[in-house]
């Protein structure tokens, strides 16, 4: 479950009486996700939903994360939208933490999703990575290169008890992606985290994409083996490429890829794997027996990694060359 901080009734009437959201009815918090404390609320006026951003999350990228919701939803995209408070500002605060309160956006994320809602979450990346194209705040994306190397460092010396030989493995694969990672593929703002939990459809109708916290500017074609990733392999560890087409057809409908991103593909692939690997790991590892959160399983990303490493060409996730 996600609600690491709890909220006193009458401190969260204090807060709403900062924002025209009218009074609160009732509350309670949302087990899902991983990051932040997650609230429904429902006022006299609208269901709302109340995020108190946690530790992992630096303030300063508050800024970033509300402004791109704004900005995509304003460009017409279908996610959240942060409330400004009656002074204006989009953050508050509530139990010691930065807080906000979004809109509520309507629908479920897919236990089971098929080819068609990958083709719909493809053209949807495509919409938001179009959209974003005029953001103007830009933020690095943490999780990348550099990023990988200073998170291993802190699991390294445990990652045999995970699996004997992750080691070695992962200190080739890291060496490799440094010489092989592209330099010059288009950037812009990337949604960087598009798992499955995170779209919302309404029957086969996608509805909106939420969680923008860790939205950053990185390789538009990056985003695309994050999606990949997430939602073209089965759970027994096997690509389904029927998804995989699907996905890169919606997404090539609205920007097609150019041929050095879709040669670059395997190369991303393996490093959108070895990102959710790595996170994983070090969430494995240091996660307290018994907390409330659900711990994610890294060697399934592990698995993915190994697949991508033997990919020869694009054509192998569903591309038409
Ligand atoms: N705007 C929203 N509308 C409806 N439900 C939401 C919204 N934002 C979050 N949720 C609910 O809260 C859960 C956790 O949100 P998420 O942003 O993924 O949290 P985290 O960043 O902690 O992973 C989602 O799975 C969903 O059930
Ligand atoms: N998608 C990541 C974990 C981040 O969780 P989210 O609830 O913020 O989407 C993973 O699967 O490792």
């Amino acid at each position: 479950m996600a609600v690491y901080t709890d909220i006193a009734e009458d401190d969260l009437k204090w807060f709403l009486t900062e924002y025209d959201a009218g009074t609160l009815l009732s509350y309670k918090g949302i087990a899902e996700g991983v990051e932040n404390s997650n609230f429904l609320l429902h006022t006299s006026k609208a269901p709302l939903i109340l995020t108190l951003y946690e530790k992992r999350v630096e303030k300063s990228d508050l800024p970033f994360f509300l402004g791109l919701m704004q900005h995509l939803s304003a460009r017409g995209l279908s996610c959240p939208l942060p409330l400004p408070r009656r002074d204006g500002a989009l953050l508050g605060s509530l139990s010691g933490r930065p807080a906000a309160l979004i809109s509520f956006l309507e629908g479920m994320w897919l236990r089971k999703p098929e080819a068609k809602h990958c083709r719909e979450v493809g053209k949807a990346l495509a919409e938001m990575h179009v959209a974003g194209e005029d953001f103007e705040l830009k933020r690095p994306n943490a999780l990348s290169l550099d990023g990988w190397r200073g998170l291993w460092e802190k699991s390294e010396a445990r990652a045999d008890e995970v699996e004997p030989g992750l080691q070695g493995e992962i200190r080739n694969e890291l060496d490799f992606l440094a010489a092989a990672w592209p330099k010059s593929l288009p950037s812009g703002v990337i949604h960087a985290d598009l798992f499955p939990d995170n779209v919302f459809f309404l029957g086969d109708q996608l509805s909106g994409l939420i969680d923008f916290y860790f939205a950053c500017n990185d390789l538009l074609a990056y985003d695309v083996s994050i999606c990949l990733n997430a939602w073209c392999f089965e759970k027994d560890g096997a690509y389904n490429i029927t998804k995989g087409m699907a996905m890169l057809e919606g997404y090539q409908s609205v920007r097609p890829l150019s041929e050095t991103e879709i040669a670059a593909l395997p190369v991303l692939a393996r490093g959108s794997a070895l990102r959710f690997f790595l996170t994983r790991l070090y969430d494995w590892l240091t996660t307290p027996e018994g907390a409330m959160v659900t711990k994610k399983d890294p060697l399934e990303y592990l698995r993915k990694l190994r697949f991508h490493r033997q990919i020869g060409s694009a054509a192998e996730y569903g591309l038409s060359l």
